[in-house]
């Protein structure tokens, strides 16, 4: 019996020490908790009831001075380096090889056609089409054929080098070498130049703008740039990387802005620091002709408040052919435009269709783009671009 006791008085004394022991363990640290982010009531759907009478009790208590922690230090960006671009003379023939290249089709066509030995009514008919297939148009089409099959005749005989000079004379009378291609882009005494480029997306118009930065800045002169195509905030950005490139400064908005406001903006700030250029891309969503319509307008209206728009220039694609034309007679019936720049020629066979758009809108096509390359885009001459066109070497 005793015994017993005894037993049973070990066996309690020997729970209550593993107990204790259990009870005395100590407990694993928590983990702090991260902040919250946002304020009471926010997130953090787990808040007990203490949790938060603690957080009014704070807030009650008015603010308490957390330290920041402190922000990472963003290395400065780096400068971009400011390039000098090439001077624009001379663009065009540096850039010979391509358009010769893109052109070749044409042109040795052209030329195999015209001296073949037999000239007869379907060799005349195959020479028309090739100029159409090249985009030339009809009429200027007629009227080359025309031209060619007279001096033909009267010169009797023919050497390759007599068809190559009475083809070049009839490609140089189509493309009118007498218009005056200048791009106006001088300052008007303490007035910058101010130039508007329009057209459809995609033609390259944003390229061209700061293409032409580039070739201003290879000619001496400073330039402002205003990003008006706030359409697509991209447009922008891409204006933004040509700009620092040459050091022009670029007058953007956000995206959905006015772009007669970035337009004003621009000029104002082309005044204030005495640039002789300001170039603005616009957008160019071809909505309806109204809405186009009244968009330019209002862009050009609003410059005008402080000084003229000396060009408007029209960006159309080469490649599209018949397509662009369609868009030119739009842009031309909403702005008045004084110049073409017709980009990607070196693209397409269809050189032609520099006489079909001259032609067709009365306006001199001012500049050309060659490429993709910065430094891409050449003023336009006659007599070079055919002489491009016709290269047999
Ligand atoms: N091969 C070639 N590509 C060109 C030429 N000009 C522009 N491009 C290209 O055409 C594409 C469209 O040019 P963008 O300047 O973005 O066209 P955009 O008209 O401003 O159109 P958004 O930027 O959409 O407003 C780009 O990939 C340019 O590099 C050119 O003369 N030759």
């Amino acid at each position: 019996m005793d015994y017993t006791i005894v037993a049973v008085a070990i066996f309690v004394l020997a729970l209550l020490v593993v107990g204790g022991a259990f009870l005395i363990r100590p407990r694993r640290p928590q983990e702090p908790r991260p902040p919250r982010a946002g304020g009471p009531g926010q997130g953090d759907q787990g808040a007990s009831g203490a949790t938060a009478v603690a957080e009014r009790e704070e807030a009650e208590a008015g603010p308490v001075a957390v330290a920041e922690p402190a922000a990472p230090v963003e290395p400065p960006p780096a400068a971009v380096p400011i390039e000098t671009p090439p001077p624009s003379a001379g663009r065009l023939v540096r850039l010979r090889a391509r358009l010769a290249r893109s052109q070749n089709v044409f042109g040795r066509g052209l030329l195999d056609l015209l001296s073949s030995d037999r000239l007869d009514e379907d060799a005349w008919d195959e020479i028309e089409d090739t100029l159409i297939t090249a985009d030339v148009g009809v009429t200027s089409a007629a009227q080359i054929v025309q031209g060619l099959r007279t001096r033909v005749k009267v010169l009797g005989s023919r050497t390759p080098e007599e068809v190559r000079e009475l083809l070049r004379q009839e490609l140089i009378a189509q493309i009118n070498p007498e218009l005056d291609r200048t791009v106006l882009t001088g300052p008007h005494g303490e007035r910058p130049g101010v130039v508007m480029v329009v057209g459809v997306n995609g033609t390259g118009k944003t390229t061209t703008t700061g293409k032409l930065a580039r070739v201003l800045v290879g000619d001496g002169r400073s330039v402002v740039l205003g990003a008006a195509d706030t359409f697509r905030a991209a447009a922008a950005d891409q204006l933004e990387t040509w700009g620092s490139r040459v050091g022009a400064p670029v007058v953007r908005k956000d995206e959905g802005a006015d772009p007669a406001s970035v337009a004003f903006d621009a000029v104002a700030r082309g005044l204030a620091d005495g640039v002789d250029t300001v170039i603005i891309d616009t957008a160019g969503r071809l909505h309806t002709k109204v809405g186009l319509m009244d968009e330019l307008g209002k862009v050009k209206r609003v410059v005008e408040k402080q000084s003229q728009v000396d060009e408007v220039l029209l960006v159309l694609d080469a490649t599209t052919g018949q397509n662009g034309l369609r868009q030119a007679r739009v842009f031309a019936e909403a702005v008045n435009v004084t110049g073409i720049v017709l980009t990607k020629l070196d693209g397409t066979a269809k050189g032609g269709i520099i006489i079909q758009v001259q032609r067709e809108l009365g306006v001199p096509v001012k500049l050309v783009g060659l490429g993709e390359g910065p430094d891409d885009l050449a003023p336009f001459d006659a007599e070079e671009f055919v002489d491009a066109v016709l290269r047999t070497d």
